[in-house]
């Protein structure tokens, strides 16, 4: 990796981060029961707002003072739906950036058309893993193993350009390399360490974190989302250094993403074009 490069995000995604800290942009999560503990501690220790507000009664008032809004259909269930689809076209409307995970959507048919009509609400970014890309971009199931990826994140790298180019997305796939594109460029992001796959909605919360470092660029997507991706990674590296397992990393993730200063993200964050 050249050297210049690699400063200049690891200046950038520091920028992102330093203006996540103090600015604290308000975020609204339509999340999945397991993961708004991980979701709203981890927006908190980056120095975002976490709101999990998610009644259609309370989106038309609430959604219009949001900075970003975050849509992940772990748990979906009919109910639910109707709310998701309410605020993202509250937040198309109001020009807010809206950020989609679309947790196993290769898993079941009412999963994969839920997530197609929300991408046709227009998502600013769309983050999964491999397999949950690849569904998406074929619209139609795909081998995948409940929310767990059956795929490496390089196996969805075509795939995820072919749906940045349907949908107008900034795509970004999860997972070793982590893969950003708008369909045109595409940048990877080297950090992270494998464990994380064994905390159950560290790929929920770094959405998250997507749509704070959104929140503060919105024009700038695939910077914005790449930095985040990479600073969730960095964080979990740091992490790992004093965790003896899975649920002492999420503590020490946490942690470490509160504690990131100024050296650690600029001689940490590995993020290069492809
Ligand atoms: N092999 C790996 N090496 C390093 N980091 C990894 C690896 N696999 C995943 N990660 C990191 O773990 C985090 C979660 O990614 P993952 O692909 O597991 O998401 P996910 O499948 O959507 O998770 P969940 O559904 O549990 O929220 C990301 O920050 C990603 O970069
Ligand atoms: C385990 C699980 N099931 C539905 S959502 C979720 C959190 C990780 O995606
Ligand atoms: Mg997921």
């Amino acid at each position: 990796m050249e050297d210049g490069e690699k400063r200049e995000w690891g200046a950038k995604a520091w920028t992102y981060l330093s203006s996540v800290r103090s600015q604290s942009p308000l975020i609204q999560c339509i999340t999945n029961f397991v993961s708004m503990d991980l979701t709203a501690n981890t927006l908190l220790s980056a120095g975002a707002s976490p709101a999990m507000l998610h009644s259609p009664n309370e989106s038309p008032d609430f959604t219009p003072q949001v900075n970003a809004l975050y849509i992940n259909v772990g748990t979906l269930s009919d109910n639910w739906l109707p709310a998701m689809e309410l605020a993202a076209q509250l937040a198309s409307k109001l020009n807010k950036p809206w950020v989609l995970d679309p947790v196993a959507a290769g898993a079941s048919c009412f999963r994969l058309k839920a997530c197609l009509d929300l991408i046709s609400l227009k998502p600013t970014v769309i983050r999964g893993n491999a397999s949950e890309i690849i569904a998406l971009a074929r619209a139609s199931f795909a081998s995948t193993k409940g929310v767990d990826s059956s795929h490496d994140s390089t196996d969805a790298v075509e795939a995820a350009k072919s749906l940045a180019n349907s949908s107008g997305a900034v795509v970004a796939v999860s997972g070793a390399v982590d893969f950003v594109t708008d369909g045109n460029r595409i940048v990877g992001a080297r950090n992270g360490v494998p464990m994380m796959q064994k905390i159950t909605a560290t790929g929920c919360a770094v959405t998250a974190l997507i749509a704070a470092f959104v929140a503060i660029d919105p024009s700038h997507a695939v910077e914005a989302t790449a930095s985040a991706l990479a600073v969730f990674g960095v964080a979990g590296e740091l992490g790992m250094e004093t965790a003896r397992g899975p649920a002492s990393l999420r503590t020490h993730l946490i942690d470490s993403l509160h504690g990131l200063d100024q050296t650690a993200v600029i001689s940490g964050v590995k993020i290069t074009a492809i």
